[in-house]
This record gives C-alpha cells, structure tokens and sequence, in this order.
C-alpha cells in the first residue's frame, strides 16, 4: 500500500516536455502525487510544431499497463494522446478492469495545428471512452469534434455540455475555453451542477501544453481524493499561474511553467 497519492498518464512523448507525458509528470510532481507513465507514442515534436509520430504497438501498450497494474494500482489516471483505435481498445479495456478514477482529455491536435489522432477513433473514444470517464476535458475544437456541433458562444457550450451528459453517457464534462475571444472560461457540467470559471486573457503565444497540464492537475487532485469542483477550481488557478509565468522556451509556441503555482502558493 503506498503512502503517497498516485496518479498515471497514458499518454505520448513531446521530446522538449511541453506537453504529453513529461509535462503531466511534472504536474504531477508539483501537486505532491506520484507519477507513472504508459507510453502510447513517440513524437518527434517541439515548440514550431510535430515533424514525426510513432505510434507504439497496441500490444505494447497493454503489457505496460500489465506491468504498472500487477505491481500497485494508481489512486487516478487520464489519457491525453492516444491515436489509434486498437490502443484505445486496450485503455478501455483496463479502465473496465480497474475502475480507476479516469480523466479523458481527448487530444486530437497540438497548439501548432498538427492531427494527434486517426478520425476514426475519435468515433470509439465518443462511444466507449466518454462514459467511462469521472470526466473529459475537451477544448473547443474538440467539444466540437466529439458532438458535431459548432461553438460559438456560451449558449452552444451549454448545448454541448447538454449533449455529453445525456446523449454520450458522461458522468461529466469541462470544457475549456481557452480558444474563444476575451476572457478564459471554463465550464464544469456535472449532472447536478454547472460551474463556470473565469480568468483574465493572458496575452501570450506561450501555451503548448495547457491542455495536457490542467488535465494532469485535475486527476493529480482527484488522486488525492478532492472532489471534482475542487480539482476545477485548483486546475484554473494552477494553469493560469503557469501561462502567466512561462519560461519563455523555443522558438514557436512555447510550454507554460509547471512549478510557478507552487512557488506563488509557497510566498503566499
Ligand atoms: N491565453 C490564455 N490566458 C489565460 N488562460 C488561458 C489562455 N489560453 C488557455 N487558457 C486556459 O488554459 C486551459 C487550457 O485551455 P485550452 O487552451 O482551451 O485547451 P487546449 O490546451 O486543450 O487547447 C484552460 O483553463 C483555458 O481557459
Ligand atoms: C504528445 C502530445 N500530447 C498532447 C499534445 C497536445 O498538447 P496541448 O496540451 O497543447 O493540447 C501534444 N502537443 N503532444
């Protein structure tokens, strides 16, 4: 038995650790929980965006979830970059086993523009992921992607949300609003209540990452056992923090600082 949350990303590789499985285990390590990694694919990708992808055999997947499963069970997970069917067959498969606390941040392309995964899984993760899932984090486009339906303002992403809860199966859903106009805003559909978080438009192209961090801090504070909303709420300030205080890394759309709340909290 463990004596420290822990939290496990099934997710791919960014070589600069912006995004994928480097930026989640560093928010991991941030927000105080222990952090293991299944690997789904390599990218050769930095801040201008992705130049290769190679998808890791289903197969090898599975035995990486086998090894981390038969020796100690994470309190959460959440699955960023899966790009193919059959590896998503065998998460499905695992999350039906364990029962595991499961964040879905259902990562379809980079900041940069470049397609992270095959359309036709898209249509598996919206039929057999989504209902599994304690919640899924989409971004606009990907709200959009998942529900076939356009967003343009507050009342569609209510309509949206509507559309994951009763239509898809989800227990939840938060759908970020990183990509419309003005201020940052964030909502929480859950089945009983609707949250909406705001923050000030931070003007900046450092945001290669965002996604996959707020979702990592989400299933880090759910690992330890906080309820969904707080998970939200410590998710936005963290996120916002980290854009705020971006190292300024590469030459394109660089990663955001996964230590800066921390530190802010600490001088508090
Ligand atoms: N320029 C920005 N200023 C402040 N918050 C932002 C900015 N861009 C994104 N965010 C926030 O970062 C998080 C990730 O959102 P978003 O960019 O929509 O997702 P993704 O990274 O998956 O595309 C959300 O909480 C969003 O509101
Ligand atoms: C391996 C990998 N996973 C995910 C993303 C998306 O990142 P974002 O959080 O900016 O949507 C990425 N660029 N690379």
């Amino acid at each position: 038995m463990s004596r420290i949350p822990i939290a496990l990303t099934v997710a791919g590789t960014d070589p600069t650790g912006g995004a994928g499985v480097l930026a989640d285990s560093k928010t991991f390590h941030s927000r105080g929980v222990y952090g293991m990694a299944a690997v789904t694919s390599l990218t050769a990708q930095n801040t201008t965006g992705v130049q290769d992808v190679f998808n890791v055999p289903a197969d090898f997947l599975e035995k990486q979830l086998e090894s981390i499963m038969s020796d100690e069970v994470p309190h959460a997970m959440k699955s960023g970059m899966v790009a193919t069917v059959d590896m998503m067959v065998v998460l499905a498969n695992m999350v039906a086993d364990f029962k595991i606390p499961f964040v879905i941040d259902p990562v379809m392309i980079a900041t940069s523009g470049d397609a992270l995964m095959e359309e036709e899984t898209i249509e598996f993760l919206r039929s057999t992921l989504v209902p599994k899932s304690v919640t899924v984090t989409p971004n606009i486009h990907e709200a959009e992607k998942i529900t076939g339906h356009r967003i343009r303002g507050e009342a569609d992403i209510r309509k949206v949300g509507r559309i994951f809860l009763e239509e898809l199966g989800a227990h939840s859903v938060t759908i970020k609003g990183g990509h419309l106009q003005g201020d940052a805003v964030d909502y929480l559909f859950t089945r009983d209540d609707t949250v909406i978080l705001s923050e000030p438009r931070i003007e900046t192209q450092h945001t290669h990452g965002t996604g996959c961090t707020f979702s990592a801090v989400m299933t880090a504070e759910i690992a330890k056992g906080k309820t969904l909303e707080e998970s939200f709420r410590l998710a936005k300030k963290y996120i916002t923090s980290a854009i705020r205080n971006s190292p300024g890394i590469g030459k394109g759309n660089g990663p955001v600082n996964h230590f800066s709340f921390r530190e802010e909290e600490l001088h508090e």
